[in-house]
């Protein structure tokens, strides 16, 4: 079973980029995706390493962001990809079939196709607008989210979806009532003042405050 909360990371530098890293971890996220979107390879790679000793060390899975070649090099557990990255099925016949690849998408149709190439699960956004990625698609908001949800269970798929863009905790509830399998949070965790604080009450709405 799939965490259901997703940590994206965020820093314009190797050093803020891990420091957020080990902030989310040592406060209670277990789901990491390095999402660093540097011009120096050698950065990015020098991260990675880093980052997966981190995760290794805290029994955290880490995803890297639109990478496959890298998430392979440095044996992550997964890749993440978006509509303009690597398609899906040629990811997995790089990256095997064990490995976890997520895929970006905006609209039912979106996962439809993600679903037919083999994806693990989906993150669909944005739910509303943020700063924190640039080149957004249209925001879909609650009803997009109720629209698309109903429209998997009416066409029986099952495959797990994140919602993602914007989210604060107040929209956790009401986004899990639509459905959707977990989410997936960037600025609220980096720039929050009480992390473990809220990382508690975020998986407490996330899994029905079963956590102890
Ligand atoms: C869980 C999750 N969902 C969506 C995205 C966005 O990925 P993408 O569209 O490739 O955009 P960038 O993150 O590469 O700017 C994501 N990274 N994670
Ligand atoms: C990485 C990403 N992808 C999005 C999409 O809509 O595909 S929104 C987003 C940013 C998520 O960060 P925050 O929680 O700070 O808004
Ligand atoms: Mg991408």
């Amino acid at each position: 079973m799939f965490n259901k909360l997703q940590y994206i990371s965020q820093g314009s530098t190797v050093a803020a980029q891990l420091n957020n890293i080990h902030l989310a971890l040592d406060n209670g996220c277990h789901w990491i995706q390095m999402r660093f979107k540097s011009k120096q390879d050698s950065d990015t790679f020098a991260l990675a390493e880093a980052v997966k000793i981190l995760c290794q060390e805290y029994l955290a899975h880490l995803i890297i962001n639109d990478n496959v070649a890298l998430a392979k090099h440095i044996a992550a557990d997964g890749v993440h990809l978006g509509l303009t990255d690597m398609p899906i099925d040629q990811a997995r016949n790089i990256f095997g079939a064990t490995k976890i690849i997520g895929a970006t998408a905006n609209s039912f149709e979106d996962i439809q196709k993600h679903i037919q190439n083999g994806c693990d699960y989906i993150g669909l956004g944005p739910y509303q607008f943020t700063t924190t990625k640039e080149n957004l698609s249209p925001v879909l908001g609650l009803e997009g989210y109720r629209s698309i949800l109903t429209k998997m269970h009416q066409n029986g798929l099952s495959t797990p979806v994140y919602a993602i863009g914007g989210i604060t905790l107040n929209d956790v509830q009401p986004l899990m009532q639509t459905g959707v399998y977990g989410i997936a949070v960037s600025g609220l965790i980096t720039h929050c003042s009480h992390p473990k604080k809220t990382i508690k009450q975020l998986k407490n709405n996330l899994y029905g405050n079963l956590v102890v």
